[in-house]
């Protein structure tokens, strides 16, 4: 069912950010190659697993920038990217974001009062990109009504359930062990 993800996800470089294990793959980082099958076959289980009734999807630059347009493109939901770049608009809300090797601020638009909406990124790992960004919506009138990530990857994602309260539903977990990448079935809580 996520045939090429799996394959590819096996064969992806580690490289050290820090003492952080940062894996390399075209789902996360565009490099080597995304192809049109990768991202058809990760849209197509996003929609044969989960009931899209929502107003608009919501992404994280930059990596969940491709996959909200594939899964838009399919399901003719628009979406809004968060954006690393602040505009300054009537509304705009800023979060601040810390991941394993990085931090900064992370700029909310283009969300209106009573939205309902999907959260779409490509990878959890310690959790902090999208614990900052449900926070921040929680606080809008808004109704998050499913979060989606490609990747789990260490225990973010578990963190982020029992400090947001939502789900985080991911497609596949990653492991790495010994500079290799072990991919499992994600975990349930
Ligand atoms: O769970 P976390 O530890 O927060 O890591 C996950 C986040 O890290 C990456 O974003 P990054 O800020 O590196 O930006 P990019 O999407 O521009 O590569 C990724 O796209 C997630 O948003
Ligand atoms: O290991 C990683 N690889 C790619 N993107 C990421 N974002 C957080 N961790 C990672």
């Amino acid at each position: 069912m996520l045939k090429i993800l799996e394959k590819t996800l096996k064969k992806a470089p580690i490289i050290k950010k820090g003492e952080y294990n940062y894996f390399v793959h075209p789902i996360t980082d565009g490099i080597p190659l995304t192809t049109p099958e990768m991202l058809e076959e990760v849209v197509d289980e996003i929609t044969r697993r989960y009931t899209l009734d929502v107003d608009k999807i919501v992404c994280i630059e930059a990596m969940g920038i491709h996959l909200a347009t594939a899964l838009s493109l399919k399901t003719r939901i628009p979406f809004v990217v968060v954006r690393k770049r602040e505009y300054g608009l009537p509304g705009e809300v800023a979060v601040h974001q810390t991941t394993g090797y990085s931090e900064g601020e992370l700029y909310i638009n283009g969300i209106k009062k009573g939205d309902r909406l999907l959260v779409i990124d490509d990878v959890v790992s310690t959790g902090g990109t999208l614990l900052a960004v449900l926070e921040a919506l929680k606080k809008m009138d808004v109704e998050v009504a499913k979060v989606i990530v490609i990747i789990e990857k260490g225990e973010g994602k578990k963190l982020v359930e029992e400090k947001t309260g939502y789900k985080i539903n991911t497609l596949i977990k990653v492991d790495i062990v010994d500079d290799k990448i072990i991919t499992s079935p994600p975990e349930e809580a």
